[in-house]
């Protein structure tokens, strides 16, 4: 049976600068990425997104902009990703390291596309842009894409219908 696990992923910009986290643990670990993890019982997936970015970097933010929806598949693997993409340039505070992730600030020219997910150097152009999108990435591993597909869409509602794109 196919399941499917909802995931958050907030990308912080201040100041054009981005922050990125050193996963320090878990699924992802060594890799820079975003902020974010398991939606859970009880919240929305903005709460969830909220919550993860403060567990992990001790950053508030008020609102966050949703930009993103991307579903991940792995061959032989039953489970989904489902990952809410999110994005904010006016969160409060200074991120602090965490048990799972030490943030550090990056030069928007400067990504550090080769020690993140494989797929970020794709997507992440449209993110920066300020573009909405929703995209399917198939994997083979942690490190190979079999295939995928990415599109803008025009609308966040466009991100909403379960089965639209994938
Ligand atoms: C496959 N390509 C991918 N590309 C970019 N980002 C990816 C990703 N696959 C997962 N992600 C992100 O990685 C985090 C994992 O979160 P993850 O550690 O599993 O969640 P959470 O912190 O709840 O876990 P624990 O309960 O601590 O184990 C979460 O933000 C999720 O969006």
């Amino acid at each position: 049976m196919v399941t499917t696990k909802l995931l958050t992923l907030v990308i912080v910009v201040r100041q054009q600068k981005i922050l990125l986290g050193w996963k320090k643990r878990g699924f992802g670990a060594n890799r820079w990425n975003g902020f974010g993890g398991k939606v859970q019982p009880g919240e929305t997936i903005e709460e969830g997104a909220k919550r993860e970015l403060w567990e992990e970097s001790s950053l508030t933010v008020d609102n966050l902009e949703k930009v993103g929806r991307i579903k991940f598949e792995f061959v032989d693997e039953t489970e989904l990703l489902d990952v809410h993409i999110f994005f904010t340039d006016s969160c409060k505070g200074e991120p602090l390291e965490s048990d799972e992730m030490l943030p550090q600030w990056f030069d928007l020219d400067k990504i550090p596309f080769d020690e993140m997910w494989v797929d970020d150097i794709i997507w992440f152009p449209l993110l920066l842009q300020k573009k909405l999108f929703k995209g399917y990435f198939k994997f083979k591993g942690h490190t190979t894409i079999l295939e995928y597909t990415l599109q803008e869409v025009e609308e966040l509602k466009e991100l909403e219908m379960e089965e639209s794109g994938f």
